[in-house]
């Protein structure tokens, strides 16, 4: 018997992905075996063995942010604890868990959400460890310092800091070819349908929506690299996001995964800061970044900076990233070299604030964003955020602006996340609640738990040729139905954390 016959679930659902939505799914992901260290290849770029060996980053200090008690309490003393507006907003969250699970456990306990392929980085399907050829390579820092002995990027990381290896890996420089930064790939979502979607803002005076990006009152530069991007008109989010930013207001947005919201906070920031004459200062030891951007994995904030770096592309506004599995002492370099919009993930932004030889003060920060604000408040990520708004020189959420976006926001969330914002955010919702893609077909297929496979097996044969996925609940089961379909020809692969 199977294990995946063994499950308690009686049924099995599938899908039939009918339009361009099955393009995309899969892409990318896989240097997201997110809190494994990446191994770089020693000996030069493209060599090494980008193998995810799932060892953490160095460290054993992990008490090093725990006394910032007081902010903390400062910020939370003044919650109103209401309930969050837009009840029951958002998407039934296409979480790939077993794509992107994080931990070691298996069950996809504590995972973060599949999300869009990470550019330039090749994967190796396969068993825990990863293996060769993750990413591209990478070398040992000259005389590296060790900074990185504290948060990793989860609350999972940190609890196993006792016995990681010191991290020494540098990426490899993200590519400086204009072709390159602009290149781009379909998102999977339907932008034209897109229009019609029912979009909803509460809140009291919401400024008026935009259509187009012309009205966005974006400038030369920035509207020459919206083009490049081949972007014409603004999604839903983007056309109410945009104004609403622009507008100085705090908002919570929900929005369904590809619609477009990293686009929609980063265009009025970048605006923004051009307005007002931003430029990186590389003459300052000390950088006083005026945006920063947390999201949960290193994934994830790595394409909000790849983002961030393609719309400034050409002035004299400078994103940097810092995450965990990455040698802090190069990060450390590279926010040296002048820095206004700052990415990073929890763990890595705290370990260098907590440090005392932080390179950042937030003390000038303007804009806090919190990207899959979802997964940044939940139990794990939560007391990170707290500690992060609470940090020394944080300004207090009357004085920065705090936006937030997700793709779900159930309503627990909504009424910590309120905790973050000033009392007249926006929320923001597009879609309806737990609607279905109209793109996608769906087909309900109840089966006996012992029915499965035979089940699984006569679908594919119907279906000929066609590309399928099929999510299981754990690695184990991924691994195993991997291979029975193989030995019944139908040519598979795996795929997991
Ligand atoms: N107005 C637009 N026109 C064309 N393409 C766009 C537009 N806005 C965003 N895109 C593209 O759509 C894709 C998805 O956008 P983005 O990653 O911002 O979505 P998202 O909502 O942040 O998704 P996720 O929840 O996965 O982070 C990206 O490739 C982006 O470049």
């Amino acid at each position: 018997m199977d294990e995946w016959e063994e499950q308690e679930t009686a049924t099995s659902g599938t899908c039939a992905l009918t339009s361009d939505t099955s393009t995309g799914g899969t892409q990318g992901d896989f240097w997201n075996s997110d809190h494994g260290e990446f191994q770089g290849g020693r000996g030069g770029r493209g060599r090494g063995r980008g193998g995810f060996k799932n060892s953490f980053f160095s460290g054993a200090e992990d008490g090093a942010n725990d006394g910032d008690g007081q902010n903390n309490t400062a910020e939370r003393s003044s919650f109103s604890r209401r309930g969050g507006r837009g009840r029951g907003r958002g998407f039934g969250r296409t979480d790939h868990s077993d794509f992107d699970a994080d931990e070691e456990d298996g069950d996809n306990k504590n995972v973060s959400r599949g999300r869009r392929g990470g550019r330039g980085g090749s994967y190796r399907q396969g068993g825990e460890q990863g293996g060769r050829g993750g990413f591209g390579g990478g070398y040992r820092g000259k005389d590296e310092e060790v900074f990185a002995q504290g948060h990793g990027d989860t609350p999972a990381e940190n609890a196993d800091a006792s016995d990681r290896p010191r991290v020494t890996y540098i990426p490899p420089p993200p590519s400086e070819d204009e072709e390159s930064i602009f290149s781009h790939y379909e998102s999977g979502v339907n932008f034209d349908k897109y229009d019609e979607i029912l979009v909803d803002v509460s809140g009291t005076n919401p400024p008026p929506a935009i259509m187009t990006f012309d009205e966005a009152a974006l400038c030369e530069s920035l509207k020459r690299n919206v083009s490049k991007s081949g972007y014409v008109k603004p999604t839903p989010v983007q056309k109410h996001g945009i104004p609403i930013i622009s507008a100085g207001r705090d908002l919570m947005a929900c929005a369904q995964t590809g619609s477009g919201k990293t686009a929609a906070f980063l265009l009025p920031i970048l605006q923004q800061l051009m307005a007002d004459g931003a430029a990186a200062s590389c003459f300052s030891e000390m950088q006083e970044p005026d945006a920063i951007i947390v999201a949960p994995t290193r994934e994830l904030i790595n394409q909000i900076y790849l983002e961030a770096r393609k719309f400034a592309y050409g002035t004299c506004v400078r994103p940097v990233v810092v995450y965990g599995g990455v040698s802090t002492g190069h990060q450390i370099r590279d926010l040296s070299r002048g820095c206004n919009v700052l990415c990073g993930t929890p763990g890595r932004l705290l370990d260098m604030i907590g440090r005392g030889k932080h390179p950042y003060e937030p003390c000038k920060v303007r804009y806090l964003v919190l990207d899959e604000a979802d997964r940044m408040l939940d139990m794990g990520f939560e007391p990170d955020m707290r500690r992060l708004v609470g940090s020394p020189g944080m300004p207090s959420k009357e004085n920065r602006q705090t936006l937030m976006f997700s793709a779900t926001f159930p309503e627990d969330i909504q009424r910590l996340a309120a905790d973050f914002l000033k009392t007249d955010y926006l929320f923001l919702a597009v879609g309806i609640v737990g609607g279905a893609c109209s793109d996608v077909e769906q087909t309900f297929v109840q089966v006996t738990k012992f029915a499965k496979r035979e089940q699984l097996i006569d679908l594919l044969k119907s279906t000929g040729s066609e590309r399928t996925m099929v999510f299981v609940e754990t690695k184990r089961q991924a691994d195993f139905i991997a291979i029975i379909l193989c030995q019944e020809k139908f040519p598979t692969t795996s795929i997991h954390g």
